[in-house]
């Protein structure tokens, strides 16, 4: 059975904002990503999920628990990094992080610290008092410590700097690894390209595609850009029978769609040429998202 379950998951807003006929499924141990630009429906879909709002119609299961219905329980399975963080209270980071621990009734304050440690939180600063990257490093922490089964994150790398990412990154790794299962928004393609197993991008409040991230890392079929040194070599290569994703013949310069089972045999090709420069185009999770963001516009 699948860990989260969203089915013809509709809260409509009016004026066609708010989130359509969502249906999504994420199996146990896998790190899920939902991937939007701002407004297409990652929040409000999340929200549903944690049983925050109730939706016009569909529904959502987390470990098989309704999430209208027994969003108490799914409160207290799941760790669940907010979108916007507003602590309650007026305490240290370390008091809020022990009550965490204690509340979920899983989850180690050793760790906690080793976690803390790991993103350079002092969590002993009144939570009030705390800059925006410090809240949610302190969310971080409080979500990773939890030790829970399954994770819920709203944009989590928000007011992180590049390095921090990293450790973000490593950090759900380790997670992943324990088999918990891992459900996150952004719009941060790198994340998302390290740690994700499958992504689902929305885009007004609609599932416009899944992807298995495997396709994108590992897509046998690469780019590669060569220049020729002089026009005739130009004009010769592109005579042959190659995949031609682009020719510019001012720069005697073209890109080939090559399968990896053919690499050799462009290779063999290439001797028989002066060439000035070659590069592989890498494909990036980035380039999927705004193709596919272009084609639905
Ligand atoms: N309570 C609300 N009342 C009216 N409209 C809402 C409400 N909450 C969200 N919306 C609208 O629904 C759409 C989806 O919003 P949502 O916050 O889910 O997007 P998002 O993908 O999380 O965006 P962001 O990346 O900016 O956080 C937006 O057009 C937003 O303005």
């Amino acid at each position: 059975m699948a860990m989260i379950e969203i089915n013809n998951l509709t809260k409509d807003y009016g004026k066609g904002r708010g989130i359509f006929d969502i249906n999504l499924s994420v199996e146990k141990g896998e790190v899920f990503g939902f991937a939007g630009i701002n407004g297409a429906g990652k929040t409000t879909t999340i929200r549903n999920l944690m049983g925050f709002i109730k939706p016009d119609s569909g529904s959502a299961t987390i470990d098989g628990l309704d999430a209208t219905k027994k969003s108490a329980q799914i409160k207290q399975k799941v760790a669940y990094v907010p979108g916007e963080i507003n602590f309650p209270g007026n305490n240290s980071g370390e008091v809020f992080l022990k009550r965490q621990i204690e509340m979920l009734g899983h989850g180690s304050w050793e760790r906690c610290q080793e976690i803390c440690d790991e993103l350079q939180l002092d969590a002993t600063a009144n939570i009030k008092s705390m800059s925006k990257g410090m809240k949610q490093k302190t969310a971080l922490a409080a979500a990773f410590a939890a030790d829970s089964d399954i994770l819920i994150m709203d944009e989590p790398t928000t007011g992180l700097d590049p390095l921090m990412r990293d450790t973000f990154i490593k950090l759900v790794e380790e997670q992943k690894a324990l088999g918990k299962t891992i459900f996150m928004s952004s719009h941060i393609f790198k994340e998302m390209e390290e740690t994700c197993d499958h992504v689902a991008m929305i885009k007004d409040g609609k599932i416009i595609s899944r992807i298995d991230m495997n396709k994108i890392r590992y897509n046998p079929d690469k780019l590669f850009t060569i220049a020729f040194q002089d026009n005739e070599s130009f004009q010769h290569f592109t005579s042959l029978s190659y995949d031609l994703a682009e020719v510019k013949p001012d720069k005697n310069q073209v890109t080939v769609k090559v399968n990896d089972q053919k690499i050799n045999e462009l290779m063999n090709d290439l001797q028989h040429y002066p060439v000035k420069f070659f590069k592989e185009i890498k494909q990036t999770f980035e380039d999927y998202f705004n193709q596919t963001f272009k084609e639905e516009a």
